[in-house]
């Protein structure tokens, strides 16, 4: 039989997810997991992590033909500390225990952001199409803290979308001025609302596709929580029903994904978001490609510049100097490039121990599952 992944599809599950699935699965478990069992019997589910709390993970999936479920699964421990392991919006295969669902494997994910806290890496959302940067047109607004944020999206391959909220705060002159600034950034999706009045708002809809996924960065109060709520029309709520109990239906955590409703004609077609309120402190590692990416044209000269390891300060033939003295490029970008290249390559140079010592387990805990698999 075909699998039915119609509901899945509306969550965004896509053909890219299934085939990186099918190639991380041996032959009898692709054949399992496409079995004609009820669903009752059904030996592999294919979920969506919507919530990591400390005890329990939170998923949403599909079981036969059946709506979407909401349920916990249990976690082995290849797949703890979770926040080095999993993610929200992550997508996993989970294979029946008795009455549970426990997973299998994730799925090897398209995008996945991270960041570091408290000196350790976490993951923080995956799967995502966009990263809505948020700022309001107040004295929130900084620049610098936007470029950090763009590195992040660009360095996990993530459409940055930045979105000035409050512009019913300032005069035009004023919103003209932020959004000049804006422009500047290396990102070309940008987007002035105002929630309070209702402005914008139908152009952040023309994001809101069935399969969609979208997180939200940004400080705390910029209006991200009025903004989802203003875009859903209702207060956020997790799509379907849980399968076991009620228990924290609405717990609120750092890391959790809700679906509203999309915005195209799509029946039942949902958009996950991601708010982080967590996230007031972003501490980038291992993101040199997204903060090139971010200062592309700093980036760029400094390619150009006589000697590869340039630092840009007395050394002949420097193109960035040149460019910083003739005014093309703006000093306190080029402040904020070398300050987050410095970061990144500190945390690259003090984590390198601890990091090759994690990569050996991993790669371990792998060799163990290939045994096993040949064991059977
Ligand atoms: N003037 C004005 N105020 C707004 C607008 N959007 C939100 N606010 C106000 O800004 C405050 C913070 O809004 P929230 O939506 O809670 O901000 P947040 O980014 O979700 O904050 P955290 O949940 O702490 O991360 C609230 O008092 C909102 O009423 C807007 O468009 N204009
Ligand atoms: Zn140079």
């Amino acid at each position: 039989m075909t699998l039915n992944f119609s509901h899945l599809q509306s969550i965004g599950w896509t053909n890219y997810f299934m085939q990186q699935l099918s190639a991380q699965l041996s032959f009898d478990e692709l054949t399992a997991l496409h079995s004609d069992e009820e669903p009752t019997n059904q030996p592999y589910a294919v979920f969506r992590i919507t919530a990591i709390h400390r005890d329990r993970i939170e998923a949403i999936g599909e079981l036969g033909s059946s709506n979407l479920i909401s349920t916990d699964l249990l976690c082995p421990p290849e797949f703890r500390p979770t926040s080095l392991f999993l993610a929200v919006g992550d997508w996993v295969l989970a294979e029946r225990a008795e009455e549970h669902w426990r997973i299998k494997l994730v799925v090897e994910p398209k995008s996945r952001l991270q960041r570091l806290s408290v000196d350790q890496p976490q993951l923080i959302a995956a799967n995502l199409d966009y990263l809505w940067i948020v700022t309001s047109a107040n004295q929130d607004f900084n620049l610098k803290r936007l470029q950090r944020y763009l590195a992040l999206a660009l360095e996990a391959n993530i459409e940055p979308v930045v979105i000035l909220t409050k512009s019913d705060l300032c005069s035009e002159a004023e919103l003209e001025e932020y959004l000049a600034q804006l422009k500047k950034l290396n990102c070309h999706l940008i987007h002035a609302i105002s929630t309070l009045e209702g402005t914008g708002l139908d152009t952040l809809k023309t994001y809101l596709n069935s399969g969609t996924s979208i997180a939200l960065v940004g400080s705390s109060g910029v209006g991200k929580s009025s903004l989802l709520n203003a875009l859903a029309g209702t207060q956020q709520e997790v799509a379907g029903i849980r399968e076991d109990d009620d228990k924290g239906k609405h717990t609120t955590t750092a890391r959790q994904l809700f679906f509203i409703d999309s915005a195209d004609e799509k029946a039942h077609g949902k958009v996950a978001v991601i708010d982080t309120p967590g996230m007031r402190e972003l501490q980038l590692f291992n993101s040199q490609q997204g903060i090139e990416e971010t200062f592309a044209d700093i980036h760029s000269l400094a390619q150009d510049c006589r000697f590869s390891d340039c630092h840009h300060e007395q050394e002949p033939g420097c193109k960035v100097r040149e460019a910083l003295e003739n005014g093309t490029i703006d000093p306190s970008d080029f402040n904020n490039y070398q300050k987050l290249l410095k970061e990144d390559e500190h945390i690259k140079r003090r984590d390198l121990g601890s990091h090759a010592e994690r990569k050996h387990q991993r790669s371990f805990s792998k060799m163990v599952k290939t045994m096993n698999k040949e064991i059977w």
